[in-house]
């Protein structure tokens, strides 16, 4: 695992650092408090070391020496300082430090340590940069790079929208004013007839004096605005501001679809995906199943064990069907019922698909209460698009009931009459 290396000489400072690493940081910390402790560290640890926090003033390297070393040594470095007047943090941003920070107290170590974590994660976000500038495109390519994000870029709108297709997962797009073929505000359009706000953000830019602009790229639906020239800090606040709202969101989606307990879909989540899925099979003319799976005497593993036995049951459940059916939309409808839409399968393939699942469940007993429990299900399964999604639900819950009815640990389709 990658760790971070803390340079601080004040045994107070340290502590509370050590506090705030142990407590949120991503990785594990290596602590030094001399730039002879910190050298021997790289040393040893090189490989291993994602960034460091370091203290700008240490007793055997008054003037930053620590700082120029583990920025030669290719780490991304935060500077722990408690002197940062304007000249310090110009000169450390001319060195190529990551961001600095005034020693103020836990908040800010907390900052830090916060802003190591966000390091981590900008490795997996995708950021497009339109500029026909070069000077401007290689300015903010370093920036970002700096920050460790993905860096694509562009010089026009039209091969923006290029690259954008190319790379679905761009998340973020910083975008010039200023541009042959297609203006800043006209790309930013034609952008949000396909990708919203809280999809793809957006922050305009641009070097003209019209002070009208920053509303007018918002009003284009741009999410954010920067004037040129702006400095280090102000860009990366606003990058990292949106960056963590468009992840805000995404953890918010996830919190709205996702079923509590098992963390399986849920039913909202469902019909929402299922109704899209349903319609492209119509128009393609290709099948469309669909099945509804409810545990057996599941009031019964409940009664006997207790509800935390019956909740650690529907986990089990949970996790086997999701490892088996990955390729499919699955979901808890609720308590101890599950629906699955299944695009491209025939009656007879989702039966046999689910009846494989049936007996992967019933041969996996599980341990309750010292004793092996064995835990079966009965389905429902049905296909025929002549029917709405709602019907086909009806349909695949009254051959649930069927299959009750016979017995249970049972699958019934809608050839099995
Ligand atoms: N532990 C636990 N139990 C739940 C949860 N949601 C629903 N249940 C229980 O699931 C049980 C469902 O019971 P019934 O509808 O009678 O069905 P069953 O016992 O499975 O019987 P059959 O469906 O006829 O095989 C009820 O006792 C609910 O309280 C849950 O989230 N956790």
């Amino acid at each position: 695992m990658k760790k971070i290396l803390v340079v601080e000489d004040s045994h107070t400072v340290g502590k509370v650092i050590r506090h705030v690493v142990n407590a949120s940081c991503d990785f594990n910390g290596l602590y030094a408090s001399s730039f002879a402790e910190t050298r021997s560290i790289v040393t040893e640890h090189k490989a291993d070391i994602f960034a460091a926090l370091v203290d700008l003033s240490l007793p055997d390297a008054p003037d930053g020496e620590v700082v120029d070393y583990t920025l030669s040594e290719g780490i991304p470095t935060i500077v722990l300082t408690g002197r940062a007047d304007d000249d310090t943090r110009e000169k450390l941003f001319k060195k190529g430090v990551v961001d600095y920070v005034n020693k103020e107290g836990r908040y800010s170590y907390s900052y830090a340590v916060n802003f190591v974590n966000r390091l981590h994660r900008n490795q997996n976000v995708k950021v497009l940069i339109v500029d026909d500038s070069p000077s401007y495109l290689k300015f903010i390519s370093g920036l970002l790079r700096l920050y460790l994000f993905q860096v694509y870029t562009a010089t026009d709108g039209v091969e923006a929208i290029k690259v954008l297709v190319e790379n679905p997962e761009i998340t973020l797009m910083i975008v010039d004013f200023n541009m042959p073929k297609m203006d800043g505000f006209e790309l930013v359009r034609t952008l949000r007839n396909k990708y919203e706000k809280t999809d793809l953000v957006i922050i305009g830019l641009s070097g003209e004096g019209d002070e009208t602009l920053s509303a007018k790229f918002i009003k284009n639906g741009a999410n954010d605005f920067l004037r040129k020239p702006f400095n280090q800090e102000e860009f990366q606040c606003r990058v990292m501001h949106n960056v963590e709202s468009l992840e805000q969101i995404a953890a918010i989606r996830e919190l709205i679809n996702r079923d509590f307990l098992t963390n399986a879909y849920n039913r909202r989540y469902f019909f929402q995906n299922a109704a899209g899925m349903y319609e492209k099979a119509k128009s393609e003319d290709t099948p469309f199943a669909v099945a509804v799976i409810d545990i057996d005497h599941f009031k019964s593993i409940n009664d006997q064990f207790g509800h935390h036995n019956g909740d650690s049951a529907l986990k089990f459940v949970t996790n086997i069907i999701f490892e088996s059916l990955q390729r499919f939309l699955f979901a808890r409808a609720g308590g101890e019922e599950f629906f699955i839409a299944m695009p491209g399968l025939t009656n007879t393939q989702a039966c046999l698909l689910i009846d494989r699942l049936r007996e992967v469940v019933a041969s996996s007993p599980i341990e309750m209460d010292g004793e092996l429990r064995v835990i079966t299900f009965s389905a429902g399964v049905s296909n025929d698009l002549s029917n709405s999604l709602d019907d086909q639900l009806k349909i695949a819950d009254a051959n649930l009931y069927r299959a009750k009815d016979a017995g249970r640990n049972l699958v019934i389709g809608d050839d099995d009459f």
